[in-house]
């Protein structure tokens, strides 16, 4: 039987790097996977185009981070739009721009992998949607976590294999530390008008591990959801946010939290507890977890509310998931995947699961008391 070659995308990359200010990090740690030579790649990616505010800074983003690709540098990112050999853009703008950003793209006729949060709010997510279904253009949130097949596999043991029995609760935090006053003005962490913000750049993932935890059907039933949410606001910007999901048909609980007054724990970047066990999640941070370890219900040596109540943590069995690079390749092959064969959505990230989080974001925000200038506009 023939073997089906692995399809191959040219993709359009939006911002660089400054060296200087050590800015467009994103767009750096998503070309370096790119370039991986893996053997089991679903798809073959070539940097077609480069895109910047300045060519400079195109040329050396592409010397540092593109290997041996010689894209097309562009000092514009509309001429990465107008490039007939791109097929997708990503975009690695700060957040307040990627609704614009995405616009611009599909009014070309461009596919779009846009950085999370897809927008400022859930109505401007609804926009890009519309205008990318008006189009016929393929548009997704570039939630990387998603992807990782370490998370297929943990939902799987969750709801399939039910390993820990019912589950009743998860956590996630994500932390990190950030100097707000100490920042430049520019920094995107720092000035709300780039969307600054523990929530929206942290709390996202927080979100999702929860959806992923408590629902088998992420965003089935929204209005089984309730929120209570509180944020805390440090020279106008908002640095810690904490947040109870709690789910009427199942009294399921989450307990959200992002923050960037202190970096998180790497070994406990998430929570789940069922009647039967519990899961805790490792690595650096939520968006890139490496292993999670299964735990048989926590024991204790209380008999009959005698003994010295010393609670056992029986053995777990840890899961491991080594990969080369960061792992944006996961997000980059499926979402090839998907352009080639025509689809406007991703199968993994979904338009309604990317709505549905911007719209729990924006009840966060609410009850918080953070507004952004996107909020104000018609
Ligand atoms: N998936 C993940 O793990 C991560 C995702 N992100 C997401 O990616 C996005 C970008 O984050 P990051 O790479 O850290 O951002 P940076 O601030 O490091 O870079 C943003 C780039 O955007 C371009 N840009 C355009 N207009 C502006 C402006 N007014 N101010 C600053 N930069 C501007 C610049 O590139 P140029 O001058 O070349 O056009 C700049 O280098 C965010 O939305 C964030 O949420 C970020 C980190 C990790
Ligand atoms: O998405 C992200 O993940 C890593 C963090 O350091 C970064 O601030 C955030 O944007």
């Amino acid at each position: 039987m023939a073997t089906r070659e692995p399809p191959t995308v040219r993709w359009g990359i939006i911002v660089c790097t400054d060296a200087m200010e050590a800015t467009g990090r994103i767009s750096s740690w998503f070309v370096e996977d790119l370039v991986i030579n893996r053997s089991d790649a679903k798809a073959s990616h070539i940097i077609q185009a480069v895109g910047s505010s300045s060519l400079e800074k195109g040329n050396d983003f592409v010397a540092r981070y593109c290997g041996k690709s010689n894209p097309s540098v562009y000092g514009a990112y509309s001429q990465v739009y107008d490039d007939p050999d791109v097929d997708i853009v990503y975009i690695g703008t700060p957040h307040a721009f990627h609704k614009q950003n995405c616009l611009d793209a599909i009014a070309k006729g461009k596919a779009v992998l846009c950085e999370k949060p897809l927008t400022m709010n859930a109505r401007d997510a609804r926009e890009v949607f519309d205008a990318a279904r008006e189009r016929g253009v393929y548009v997704a949130e570039a939630m990387w976590l998603r992807h990782r097949p370490l998370v297929h596999d943990l939902r799987k043991l969750i709801y399939k294999d039910k390993r820990i029995g019912e589950v009743f609760r998860a956590f996630s935090d994500f932390g990190v530390e950030m100097d707000i006053p100490n920042l430049p003005e520019t920094s995107r962490y720092k000035q709300p008008s780039l969307g600054a913000g523990s929530l929206l750049d942290l709390g996202i993932y927080s979100i999702t591990w929860a959806i992923l935890a408590l629902e088998e059907e992420p965003g089935s039933n929204p209005d089984d959801l309730t929120l209570n949410g509180v944020q805390t606001h440090w020279h106008g910007v908002e640095v810690t946010s904490s947040a109870l999901l709690r789910y009427a048909s199942t009294g399921r609980q989450g307990i959200v939290t992002s923050t960037t007054m202190t970096n998180g724990n790497p070994d406990m970047l998430a929570r789940v507890q069922g009647t039967h066990g519990s899961i805790e999640v490792h690595g650096p941070f939520p968006a890139r977890p490496t292993s999670f370890t299964v735990f048989p219900k926590f024991t204790d040596t209380l008999v009959d509310g005698l003994g010295d109540g010393v609670v056992v943590r029986g053995e777990g069995i840890k899961f491991d998931y080594p990969h080369a690079g960061r792992g944006f390749h996961f997000e980059a092959d499926n979402t090839a995947v998907d352009y080639v064969s025509g689809k406007l959505e991703s199968s993994i990230v979904s338009w309604s699961e990317t709505i549905r989080v911007m719209e729990i974001m924006d009840e966060l925000r609410s009850q918080g008391g953070t507004k952004y200038s996107q909020d104000l506009d018609a």
